[in-house]
């Protein structure tokens, strides 16, 4: 470690003509954080994810990856720096095989980079997203909740130090979301992965992350820990009321 955050926004802006989907929003990710971001409809959430891998180029303020500036830069280079994310829709080659899906993953980047026994091949990552039996299937064949493991298993493949999970428990039964969220304190424990999640429940999310964003409007209006977060008056006051003294 170079002492620097893995990740950092400075005061990101990013403007659509008119509308201001993310405010100055200012947050550093360090290395092995698990750290969920929450906020109503159009708060901005998949918008500031769309900045911090450079999907989107901020309107105005700094991105930095381990000290290195990544303002305006393309994706590969957010890739390059260890930053590997999934999507709301998952995105995978529905014609390919699970496996070659995951082949593609290491092909693209990881290669180059040291890699951890549970990342080290195909197989290693098929069985850590629980896909093994699945591998020989074509992507379009699996459920959707098997897509997203798949999603997240190509994301691994190129050996991120930080996964960005945008909604990756939309749509999952009870148990799947459990296993879900096992898997992704697995990869933290493990791999020591820095993991920053996205998601719509918000009570699930609070039962497993140990630092909460909150955005509403675009801007950041909390960062702490869930327990501080659903004291927070602000955030009761903007909108979560109800669900967050549910999960408090
Ligand atoms: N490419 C775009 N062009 C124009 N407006 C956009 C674009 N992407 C997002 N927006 C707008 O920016 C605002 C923030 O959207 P964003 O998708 O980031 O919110 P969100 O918090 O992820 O919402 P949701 O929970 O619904 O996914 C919304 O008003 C949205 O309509």
């Amino acid at each position: 470690m170079n002492g620097h955050p893995l990740l950092e926004a400075r005061d990101v802006t990013v403007r659509f003509g008119g509308l201001t989907a993310v405010n100055r929003v200012s947050a550093g990710f360090g290395a092995g954080e698990l750290v969920g971001i929450i906020g109503p409809n159009g708060a901005g959430k998949t918008t500031f994810f769309n900045a911090l891998s450079g999907v989107v180029e901020p309107t105005a303020g700094e991105l930095h990856a381990g000290g290195v500036r990544l303002t305006g830069a393309r994706p590969h280079r957010f890739a390059q720096q260890g930053i590997a994310r999934t999507f709301q829709t998952p995105r995978v080659f529905a014609e390919l095989s699970v496996a070659a899906n995951i082949g593609f993953g290491l092909q693209f980047a990881g290669r180059h980079r040291a890699a951890p026994a549970l990342l080290k091949d195909e197989a290693a990552i098929l069985a850590l997203i629980g896909l093994a039996p699945q591998a020989a299937l074509p992507a379009a064949a699996i459920t959707p909740s098997q897509q997203r493991l798949l999603e997240i298993g190509m994301a691994l493949a190129t050996r991120p130090r930080l996964l960005l999970l945008d909604e990756v428990a939309a749509g999952l039964t009870e148990g799947e979301v459990e296993a879900m969220a096992r898997l992704i304190r697995r990869l933290r424990d493990e791999l020591d992965l820095t993991v920053i999640w996205i998601e719509h429940a918000v009570t699930t999310l609070l039962r497993h992350v140990e630092r909460v964003l909150v955005l509403h409007q675009g801007r950041k209006i909390a960062d702490g820990t869930p327990a501080e977060v659903v004291r927070n008056a602000e955030v009761i006051e903007a909108y979560l009321g109800d669900e967050m003294a549910e999960a408090a």
